[in-house]
């Protein structure tokens, strides 16, 4: 069973003038169980509007999306909020950190809504989350008092903290210099490892190469795609399969 598929997903928006303008054009999209799968494609092609409306946090126009055999398209707002919250996570640029609260209870504060571990485990994962990404010393700080990189290790520690089967990324490296994101990249794979589906939308073919599969999309369909297999992390494997996807993207003409 795939853990997200969708049929005929078509997306569109009305501006206000005219006929609605469509973004998805009939994505039909099978997600396996701790697949890793990266989104390319020009900018506007649909990468973000893909990922908002496969995690319901956008509605779509028509075709369904089904997550966990339940197809969501169905679900009350409510219900969706639900299903969010407690199996997926987001790394989105539009999600910002919240500014009254230390780094600590950024991360902490969905979980305690969601209420499905004592406060005593959140804190606890909590605290194992931001010693993996290396940002425990800053726990008690401001949200303005850390580099964007940490900050970033903290958008990563929230979206995990309710143990989430999948994770949506929006250039969840975008803001990074090359260090920084390689390190984000390093955290990611990790969890990828121990079972988490991943989708991220990228521009960064470095980004891109370390996925199991990238989906190139175009005008609103996905166009091609390119099986690049697990990624292992052994000397030299990363450059081939950087070079391998450029040479994909420029028969693409990207
Ligand atoms: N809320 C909205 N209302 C109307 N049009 C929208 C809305 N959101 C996105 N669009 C349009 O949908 C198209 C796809 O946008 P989307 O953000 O999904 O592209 P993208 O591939 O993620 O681009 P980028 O790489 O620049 O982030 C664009 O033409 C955009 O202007």
């Amino acid at each position: 069973m795939f853990i997200l598929e969708t049929k005929g997903l078509k997306k569109s928006y009305s501006t206000g003038q005219g006929t609605p303008q469509s973004i998805l054009k009939d994505v039909q999209l099978q997600v396996s169980q701790g697949e890793f799968i990266a989104v390319m494609g020009p900018s506007g092609s649909g990468k973000s509007t893909l990922l908002y409306t496969i995690s319901g946090m956008d509605k779509l126009t028509e075709g369904s999306v089904i997550f966990k055999g339940q197809e969501i398209s169905g679900v009350s707002e409510n219900e969706l909020a639900g299903l969010r919250l407690k199996h997926m996570g987001f790394i989105f640029q539009q999600m910002h950190l919240l500014k009254n609260l230390n780094i600590r209870d950024n991360i902490i504060l969905s979980a305690y809504r969601a209420r499905t571990s004592s406060r005593r485990t959140i804190n606890k994962r909590a605290a194992e989350l931001m010693n993996k990404t290396g940002i425990s010393a800053l726990a008690e700080r401001d949200i303005t008092q850390v580099s964007g990189g940490q900050l970033q290790r903290a958008a990563i520690c929230r979206a995990l903290i309710n143990q989430p089967d999948i994770l949506f990324g929006d250039e969840p490296t975008g803001a990074l210099n090359s260090k920084a994101a390689s390190e984000i990249m390093d955290i990611l794979a990790d969890i990828n490892q121990s079972g988490t589906t991943l989708i991220i939308a990228t521009h960064d073919a470095k980004v891109a190469a370390q996925a199991e599969r990238v989906l190139y999309m175009l005008d609103g369909s996905i166009a091609a795609e390119q099986r690049l297999g697990k990624y292992y992390r052994v000397d030299g494997e990363l450059k081939r399969r950087e070079e391998k996807l450029a040479a994909w993207l420029l028969k693409l003409g990207f």
